[in-house]
């Protein structure tokens, strides 16, 4: 008889197969064993599955087929389905032994082997997906898992319990099962067709066991002790293993388990995992045949049940030499070798060989799914030349400390362990509002029924850039009103928006989060102020809508005026994260675009960041630690963002994500949006680029000037749009990214402590301008028709000293020659923003880098301080700063003594105020009458 059918036929010994793959159990591999080897069971574990799945094409239709799912669910349901087929396969074993053998099992994530109460549930679900009767659980024997396999046993769930080294964690295991069944019965439940088996692991004990042989060989002096050591090789794993075995039959008899017995329970079989020859020099059958013995099992690898098939020799061998077993271990601790400290280093070393596998197959199913979205998935290459090897590191440090599910979890230790877990809603908003998408729908088609030809959204920062990109890169939809944003209090701004529109066919969307920021309180002031005088007071409410958080002073306004409708915010998002939440949805559907749409495309990027994902296969992840790490390991912290054209107001948002979410307590990374590109030489090695093309109507030249850049050695990460509609993905991503790079920087990303000093700064100045009619005079420290310039006294006191005199052109080439090295020079302009007054500052620019060699921004107030504003004060010190202001003529504001000429003074006021008392380097350059004027000849300055 082929000794493996011996192994059950004469020695009661069930021989299970260590393996399972689709195409082994599809193509009758594993029904051949079951009806030529007497096959009686099968187990798996990560490790094999990631052989199985990780290296070969046999799922690649399973993949396809199933789509943009995320990685876990794709992993595991190919998992499941072959559990379930090899379980039927073994099915006709399990029936013909009365429910006690023909079990597949199937382990439980090996991330949660740490956590009792995660394992129970993962147990309990995993037993519920696979619903075959022949499953068993695996649980691993950690200190954390023992409790879950007697509560697990205690519901009838049969359980392999894994990783079992040591005969003391045995003795616990042996009694977690029968405590379990003691409750199981006690529930009622029919202990007699409940099953388990102990995993003892063998070879991996002989493997770690005769390397510590070796050193203590290599020690001792004495020849005949080198010897006797030497003898102890290879036999370790089965002494400990027969000790064991000793101690099953002890603890499987008395009274407590003849009360089981008696209800018709049946021991826990002490099974032989890890029985495959690890060390050449021994028998390729030496863990099978050595370990036979009555109502045991013997897992098997292929390789080593061919072997044994061909070759093995059977005898009842488990109980041979039980004394000499007892001598083995006491030699061995008489050596100083501690073998229940190897037992706890390999149950430790277990668990994460089995984490490291489950990586690699999720990995390898995150790629695959990559792969078959094709352009489905916005494609992301890096190109990060000495960059390489650091974040290649921190990729594994992530992976290894297993960073990306503690994201996830919102473990707020993943930061600064100050209050990030309260900030973490947008992991999972698009999800959520996903939900919502029938409401959205139906407020799209409500907005154009109403034939409303503009909608005007009234908000700063995270509840304006948003919606903005949307605007510009979608463009007016035919039939819905045209997106328009206002965030600026400069007079001309609002002016220009109010005459822009027609008020009685206009609909507002005031958002605010906090619903006390100040400008988005004006504007709606204004606006309401002037529909009332348009449309009658009672008409008026019609014409807004509210997106706030609950309970905002903003919300009870809204309720006041009888708005049209108010939207909700999620109180854990932060502003700047807010985009795939009611504030960028709202405008979305009020210009009129499919939110269900836009939502699956953002969710595609949310799975492909998922918690399940790698950091190496993780897009956000990916992009986050080479953001994060070119700032720490090469001070690149300069983000410079290129997009295509089409998709280039995205630089706008991600700015403020970037800088107000890194910038603080002297770290951050600095967004470099919308600067003229320029040939290698004209960048620092402060650079980082991130390139977002869009794939219909790239730019040629953009193409040709980012490959220099990458060539030239610069960092570049690529990122390739298929299509304009994908754009959502990119806010997930950027949201992750800028989250991780947080991480690495090692400061809380969702606060902004700096933005809100110079709002407290603003709200007292412009308080006290009402009481006094006008807010303060102010000296010059230059002066003449055009300009008037002004500093603080440290400031001015550097200028002087650097050169600066009478006249204003003195003072800017001061400024300017304070450039080093590293710096940045931005320029932050309280002028109206529109292109006329862009183009000198663009130019200015490309002056600066030119001649400085520095990353250069141009920023409008007030926007930028509820933007990049945190950053310039409190990010790096390396900003050189001219604030730029002007006069435009004042527009009153309703229910206020002062308009909005001097709102936007105050702030720039407030905001120079902050830079003053963080000690950077600002100039104040005002431009009196012709703003345009004013422009040109500081740019001339600066050139
Ligand atoms: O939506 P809110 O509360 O009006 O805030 C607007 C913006 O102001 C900031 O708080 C900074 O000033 C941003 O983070 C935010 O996006
Ligand atoms: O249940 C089976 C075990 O997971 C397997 O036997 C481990 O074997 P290894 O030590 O060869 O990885």
């Amino acid at each position: 008889m082929n000794p493996l059918k011996t192994l059950h036929a004469e020695q009661d010994q069930a021989v299970w197969l260590d393996f399972v793959a689709r195409g082994f159990v599809q193509e009758g591999g594993l029904k051949r064993l079951v009806d030529e080897d007497g096959l009686r069971g099968v187990t798996s574990n990560p490790a094999i599955f990631e052989k199985a799945i990780g290296h070969s094409d046999e799922y690649d239709d399973a993949l396809k087929a199933a789509g943009d799912e995320r990685v876990i669910d794709l992993y595991e349901g190919l998992a499941i389905a072959d559990i379930q087929a090899a379980a039927d396969v073994l099915r006709p074993v399990y029936e013909a032994s009365g429910g006690q053998d023909g079990f597949v099992s199937l382990e439980v994530s090996p991330y949660l082997a740490l956590d009792t109460a995660e394992t129970l549930d993962e147990a309990r679900r995993l037993h519920k997906a696979v619903a075959r009767d022949n499953l068993m659980v695996k649980v691993p024997a950690t200190p954390q898992g023992i409790p879950a396999i007697r509560d697990l046993t205690a519901d009838g769930i049969n359980i392999n319990v894994t990783l079992l080294f040591a005969q003391g964690a045995y003795e616990q295991v042996a009694n977690a099962y029968i405590e379990g069944l003691e409750k199981f019965a006690a529930r009622g439940g029919d202990v007699g067709r409940v099953a388990s088996v102990a995993s003892f692991f063998v070879s991996r004990i002989d493997a770690a066991v005769d390397k510590l042989l070796d050193e203590t060989i290599a020690a001792a002096n004495d020849p005949d002790e080198k010897a006797a050591l030497e003898g102890l090789k290879g036999k370790v794993a089965i002494a400990n293993a027969k000790l064991a075995y000793q101690r099953y039959k002890r603890l499987f008899a008395g009274e407590r388990w003849q009360t089981l017995s008696a209800k018709g329970a049946h021991p826990q079989r002490l099974l032989w995992a890890s029985t495959g020859t690890k060390n050449k020099a021994y028998s390729d059958v030496l863990y099978v045949e050595e370990l036979i013995g009555p109502n045991t099992v013997n897992t098997i690898p292929p390789a080593t049940m061919d072997a044994f098939r061909d070759h093995g020799k059977v005898r009842a061998s488990l109980e041979e030499g039980v004394d000499e077993a007892e001598r083995v271990l006491a030699h061995l601790a008489k050596a100083g070798i501690d073998l229940d400290a190897v037992a706890r280093q390999l149950v430790e070393e277990g668990v994460q060989l089995f984490v490291d596998a489950a990586d690699k197959v999720l990995g390898a199913v995150a790629g695959k799914r990559q792969t078959f979205l094709a352009a489905g998935l916005d494609r992301q290459a890096l190109a990060l030349g000495s960059l390489d090897a650091p974040v290649k590191t921190a990729i594994e440090t992530w992976r290894k400390d297993g960073l990306v599910r503690r994201l996830w979890q919102r473990d707020a230790q993943v930061w600064s362990g100050a209050d990030e877990a309260q900030w973490l809603g947008w992991l999972t908003i698009v999800e959520d509002e996903a939900k919502k998408a029938a409401e959205y729908a139906a407020f799209s088609a409500e907005v154009k029924q109403e034939g409303f030809t503009d909608a005007v959204v009234l908000g700063m920062g995270g509840s304006s850039l948003g919606p903005e990109v949307l605007a510009e890169t979608y463009g007016h939809q035919p039939g819905f009103p045209r997106l328009r944003i206002l965030d600026s209090t400069d007079p001309d701004e609002v002016r220009a928006v109010e005459a822009a529109v027609n008020l009685e066919r206009t609909l507002f969307i005031v958002a605010s989060k906090s619903g006390s920021t100040l400008e988005p309180n004006v504007f709606r002031d204004y606006f309401l102020g002037r529909m009332r005088d348009v449309v009658g007071p009672d008409k008026a409410g019609r014409h807004f809508v509210a997106v706030t958080d609950p309970g905002s002073a903003m919300e009870k306004a809204a309720k006041d005026d009888g708005f049209r409708r108010i939207f909700y915010g999620v109180k854990q998002i932060g502003g700047r994260y807010s985009v795939l939440s009611a504030f960028g949805l709202v405008p979305a559907a009020a210009m009129g675009l499919d939110v269900a749409a836009f939502l699956a495309s953002a969710r595609t990027m949310v799975r492909s960041c998922g918690s399940d994902v790698p950091p190496d296969l993780n897009p956000g992840v990916q992009l986050g630690l080479a953001m994060g790490t070119a700032a720490t390991e090469e001070g690149r912290d300069k983000v410079t963002l290129i997009a295509s054209p089409g998709i280039d107001t995205f630089g706008a948002w991600a700015e403020q994500l970037i800088a107000e979410s890194t910038g603080k307590e002297g770290k951050g990374l600095i967004p470099i949006d919308n600067e003229p590109l320029a040939a290698p030489a004209a960048y620092g090695k402060d650079r980082f680029f991130v390139y977002l093309r869009l794939d219909e109507g790239a730019d040629p030249a953009q193409d040709a000037a980012v490959k220099a850049l990458e060539e030239a050695g610069h960092p570049v990460v690529r990122i390739a749009l298929a299509s304009k509609s994908s754009l959502p993905q990119e806010f997930f991503r950027f949201e992750i990214a800028t989250a991780v790079a947080g991480a690495v920087l090692g400061i809380n990303p969702f606060d902004q402590p700096d933005v809100e000093a110079s709002k407290i700064k603003t709200r007292e100045l412009f308080s006290a301008a009402e009481k006094d009619g006008a807010l303060p005079a102010e000296t010059p420290v230059a002066e003449d028709d055009g300009f008037a310039l002004y500093t603080d006294a440290a400031n001015a006191d550097a200028l002087r000293k650097a050169g600066a005199g009478s006249d204003p052109e003195s003072w800017i080439k001061a400024q300017v020659g304070r450039v080093g090295a590293g710096d940045y020079v931005a320029l932050l302009a309280y002028v109206t923003r529109n292109p006329e007054h862009l183009k000198p500052l663009q130019e200015a620019r490309v002056a600066l880098r030119e001649t400085q060699h520095v990353a250069t921004c141009a920023e409008f107030g007030p926007r930028f301080l509820h933007s990049t504003g945190q950053a310039y004060k409190g990010g790096p010190d390396s900003g050189v700063f001219l604030q730029i202001t002007s006069e435009a003529p004042d527009l009153a504001i309703p229910g206020r003594s002062l308009g909005f000429a001097t709102v936007i003074a105050a702030q720039a006021r407030g905001d120079f105020g902050v830079l003053s008392e963080r000690g950077r380097r600002a100039l104040r350059v005002h431009i009196k009458g012709d703003v345009a004027k004013g422009l040109d000849r500081l740019k001339s300055a600066l050139s």
